[in-house]
């Protein structure tokens, strides 16, 4: 995931390949939430990781249920309570899951009010703006205490009761289910707990929203044992005697709403033969939101489905408005909204009054964003309407803590398909941690783009100068890939000491050069390195590498066969790439070259503590004199020397922190980038 301040997206102009989907948030929230309340344990598989299932299970275990994986399956274990509450008293924090909020709210009103005790729920700001009302409203009349603690009809809220409390479930209980289908649900999921002696029936006001997720809620309960039954969208009857009897095993679908983007990516930019492939969600999904297949496809996608799976590539081009009633799909419908910038026509989008209560007002944050990179949009209380930019515009895109709005957003780097080539900016990306905390590294695995649009940092400079640092820090900072060069002089040394190739035949090394099979590590192990399948992260540092490198380095055969494998580094978002001739000889082109320098005496005493802290004594002036040396090497060398690009801006950090250092440069990457005031 990326935890960075903003996170810049160069023009992409394509997308091939497989994407497997992170797990389905409302399945899996609901199936959490039943094998929390069941008896036994209940193995989840392919659960979602993110924000609002963590936030669930953290509230599962703090109401006494055990939560564990399960080293022989790898699945989560759950194992519930059974119906009957161990512990009495909580605080659980929510963040902004209202599958969290509303479900776990009605539960533990339910048990508080029937074994006594008292829970406290509360969430993110924003969670506290979410209508809760009418889920209080509908379990007041039931005898359950509920305390609004800030604003009447939102959280946080407090469930209380004393142990042999009742409730009144003679009569059918009303809940309004025309802002948030989610009341219904939670009474749904929670009742379950109270059918012991009579059967138990909810009845709708006015007109459900969002009925699919209501379809999941049922089907999910139904794979828990009880069987709801329902009359048309209006009355639903829980059995007498309904008890949540675990499944045992249950497997998680994909996320139906996160498959929106890559299907709509597909459609946009799945071209010449390429194609779009989904993993983990098909033509089998409980999920209303695979529904979405079908908007794409009035819009022109050229969709296949088969269980478990999606193949998308482009159609129909441009794109095609469309006109829709999209309350069946109200998530997926806004990547609709991200779609309209490459249809011919308005795509307007009706029936989505529920936007504006979710992780933030979605139609006022849509429209502004859409305008932002050059959209025209209408808006009204409860519809949107979208036509395609006639002009393309750099935007820094605000996501309002809400990650469909990143990934909505994040389609319209592909303008360089309609012609355009312009870059954005998403603020905030890490607000994908919601429900696709990978999404954007998904994205970027599938998005091709022109080299020359994929910005490059160099930076250059003599040995011990700090580039490797300076360089990692800057990639972290803009979540950039990294290419630190003289690893591979290093392993190409390596490779010759194993192979036993001595460093003065250059036609050898050139040969291990173009055949090095090399490895950097990426997510966890980001900083390790394998060459030919071992471990050489160690050995890679170490001085006799470093010699070795540079004499290897001196080759221009070598030079030449480590050209490509350099240039291939070059992917969405972007690199930034250290050595010695990054500026000047592989990317020439780079948009910023910085040359990196220090004076040898302050670089000789950085090596000398390096050194010492591993243990390992060093001579001052014998670093000096080696340092000294391979600076004469590296600079006179006839093929690649060190020497600054023209363009390259110079940074001696003899007197600099590593923050300075690190400022500093991005202050001139700033400089550079044209978001600057919007930013
Ligand atoms: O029950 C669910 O899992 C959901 C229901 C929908 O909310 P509304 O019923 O409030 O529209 C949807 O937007 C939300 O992301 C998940
Ligand atoms: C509305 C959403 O979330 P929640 O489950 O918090 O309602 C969403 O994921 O788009």
């Amino acid at each position: 995931m990326y935890r960075i301040p903003f996170l810049d997206l160069p023009p992409l102009a394509g997308a091939a390949g497989t994407v497997r989907l992170p797990g389905s948030k409302s399945i899996s929230n609901r199936v959490l939430l039943l094998a929390g309340l069941a008896e036994g344990r209940t193995l989840v598989h392919e659960l979602l990781a993110s924000d609002d299932t963590a936030v669930m299970l953290d509230a599962l275990r703090a109401l006494g249920c055990t939560v564990e994986q399960d080293s022989a399956s790898g699945a989560l274990a759950v194992t519930g309570i059974g119906g009957r509450l161990p512990v009495h008293a909580a605080r659980l924090y929510l963040g902004n899951a209202g599958t969290a909020m509303r479900p776990l709210a009605a539960a533990l009103a339910v048990l508080a009010t029937l074994q006594g005790g008292e829970f406290e729920l509360s969430g993110v700001a924003r969670m506290h703006e979410r209508p809760i009302g009418d889920l209080v409203a509908a379990l007041r009349p039931l005898g359950c205490t509920i305390d609004e603690l800030g604003t009447p009809g939102y959280p946080p809220l407090r469930l209380r009761g004393t142990a042999g409390g009742r409730l009144a479930l003679e009569r059918a209980i009303r809940v309004r289910g025309d802002v948030s289908s989610q009341f219904l649900t939670a009474l749904l999921l929670a009742l379950p707990l109270a059918a012991d002696a009579q059967d138990i029936v909810v009845e709708v006001d006015g007109e459900l929203i969002s009925k699919p997720y209501v379809e999941i809620t049922l089907n999910l309960l139904a794979r828990f044992g009880i069987a709801v039954r329902r009359e048309g969208w209006q009355r639903f009857t829980i059995p007498q005697g309904s008890r949540y009897r675990t499944p045992g095993t249950i497997h998680v679908e994909g996320d139906a709403s996160s498959a929106s983007y890559f299907v709509a990516l597909g459609a946009i930019a799945a071209t010449g033969g390429d194609v779009l492939r989904i993993e983990g969600v098909g033509s089998d999904s409980i999920q209303g939101d695979i529904r979405f297949v079908e908007a794409a496809q009035a819009m022109g996608a050229d969709v296949r489905t088969g269980p478990g799976w999606l193949e998308v590539r482009r159609g129909r081009w441009p794109l095609q408005g469309i006109t829709l009633d999209a309350n069946h799909i109200p998530d997926a419908a806004m990547t609709l909204a991200a779609m309209a910038l490459y249809a011919e026509g308005p795509t307007r989008i009706e029936g989505i009054a529920s936007w504006r209560v979710k992780e933030t007002d979605r139609i006022a944050a849509m429209a502004a964003e859409l305008r932002r990179v050059g959209a025209s949009v209408v808006e009204g209380a409860d519809f949107i309407e979208v036509s395609a930019p006639e002009t393309w515009l750099p935007a820094a895109i605000r996501t309002y803590d809400d990650h469909r709005m990143a990934m909505c957003l994040s389609l319209a780097a592909f303008n360089p398909t309609v012609g355009a080539r312009v870059p954005l900016r998403i603020l905030e990306p890490h607000c994908v941690a919601k429900t696709f905390p990978d999404y954007f590294e998904a994205l970027f695995a599938l998005a091709k783009a022109d080299p020359a649009d994929i910005p490059v940092i160099t930076v250059d400079g003599p040995t011990a100068s700090g580039k490797g640092t300076l360089a990692a820090e800057i990639a972290a900072a803009l979540g950039y890939g990294l290419l630190d060069s003289g690893a591979l002089y290093r392993a190409t040394g390596i490779a010759a000491m194993w192979d036993g190739v001595s460093p003065d035949d250059e036609a050898a090394l050139a040969t291990l050069a173009e055949g090095l099979d090399l490895r950097f590590g990426d997510g966890a192990d980001a900083g390790r390195t394998w060459l030919r399948g071992r471990d050489i992260t160690d050995e890679l540092r170490l001085e006799t590498s470093g010699l070795m490198a540079s004499r290897v380095s001196a080759w221009p055969a070598v030079r030449a066969a480590l050209h490509a494998l350099q240039l291939s580094f070059r992917r969405a978002p972007g690199l930034v790439a250290d050595g010695r001739d990054m500026g000047t000889v592989i990317f020439p082109d780079a948009a910023l070259k910085v040359f990196l320098t220090a004076s040898a005496q302050e670089r000789a005493a950085r090596r000398h503590k390096q050194l010492i802290s591993k243990g390992i004594s060093a001579s001052l002036a014998d670093l000096r004199a080696d340092l000294e040396a391979r600076d004469l090497r590296d600079r006179s060398r006839s093929v690649s020397p060190l020497k600054p690009a023209e363009d390259a801006l110079m940074l001696d950090n003899s007197a600099l922190s590593i923050e300075d250092s690190v400022a500093q440069v991005l202050a001139w990457w700033q400089q550079r980038r044209p978001f600057g005031h919007s930013a």
